[in-house]
């Protein structure tokens, strides 16, 4: 019942250093399968090139290990936290790609200022705030789920993919192990365009809440029409 989830897993984990969003072990990516309850994620430190498919970890909810003989990754915690709270999600990808990671540790969320980013997020990509001592101390990667989540109120994490976690690095999701790492490519290239925006012009506003919902609508929810939509096939 889990192959196909681990061979999404697998691909996903793999597709990381394809689209250079990940140097030496320096993130993961997990997916669930709902039904069963069961997360499938990347063991802990395993370099990406020698990675496969007998290597996954199979946990519950919980974070009890069902299947695998290896360490899940240390960032299980901070999936599964995402996992209790954000039903609808079935990927979650961990990076620390560098644009993206540079607004990170700069504590600063990333304002929507063009259509990259409207295509895939319904707004601002916003930033933790800083963990406190006691939860750094403290179970931190569960902790780290907590503030993602508290950050989250009000918000909804279908229509925004991603977080930068203050000080630290983002994390993406999506409906599956594979558009969760669409996601964090997007993150990645958007996170790289805003810095030049800034560079080129400090004052810029967001844009125009107008293009935000032609761009994001047009791809999202009920009424989408952007590619080739199924009722508009000819055959
Ligand atoms: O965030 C960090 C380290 O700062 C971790 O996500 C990263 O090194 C990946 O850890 P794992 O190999 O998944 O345990």
């Amino acid at each position: 019942m889990l192959e196909s989830l681990k061979k999404q897993v697998l691909e996903a984990n793999l597709a990381l250093p394809k689209y250079g969003l990940v140097t030496f072990t320096w993130g993961n990516v997990s997916g669930i399968n709902k039904e069963a309850g069961l997360v499938v994620i990347k063991p802990s430190g395993v370099p990406y090139e020698e990675l496969t498919i007998e290597d996954l970890v199979v946990l519950d909810l919980e974070g009890n290990i069902v299947e695998g003989d290896l360490k899940p990754s240390s960032d299980t915690p901070t999936h599964l936290v995402l996992y209790r709270n954000f039903p609808d999600i079935g990927g979650i990808v961990h990076t620390h790609s560098p644009w993206a990671t540079g607004w990170a540790q700069a504590g600063k969320p990333i304002h929507s200022l063009g259509t990259t980013q409207a295509d895939y997020f319904y707004g601002t990509v916003p930033c933790t705030r800083r963990m406190t001592e006691a939860e750094i101390q403290g179970e931190y990667e569960l902790e780290t789920g907590n503030v993602i989540v508290e950050t989250f109120e009000g918000i909804d994490p279908m229509q925004i993919p991603s977080v930068l976690v203050h000080s630290h690095a983002p994390f993406n999701w999506g409906k599956d192990p594979n558009e969760a790492v669409h996601n964090a490519v997007v993150l990645e290239e958007v996170a790289k365009m805003n810095f030049h925006t800034y560079q080129i012009n400090p004052e810029i506003q967001t844009m125009d809440q107008a293009l935000l919902d032609k761009h994001y609508l047009r791809k999202h929810g009920g009424n989408a029409y952007y590619g080739q939509m199924q009722s508009e096939r000819i055959k």
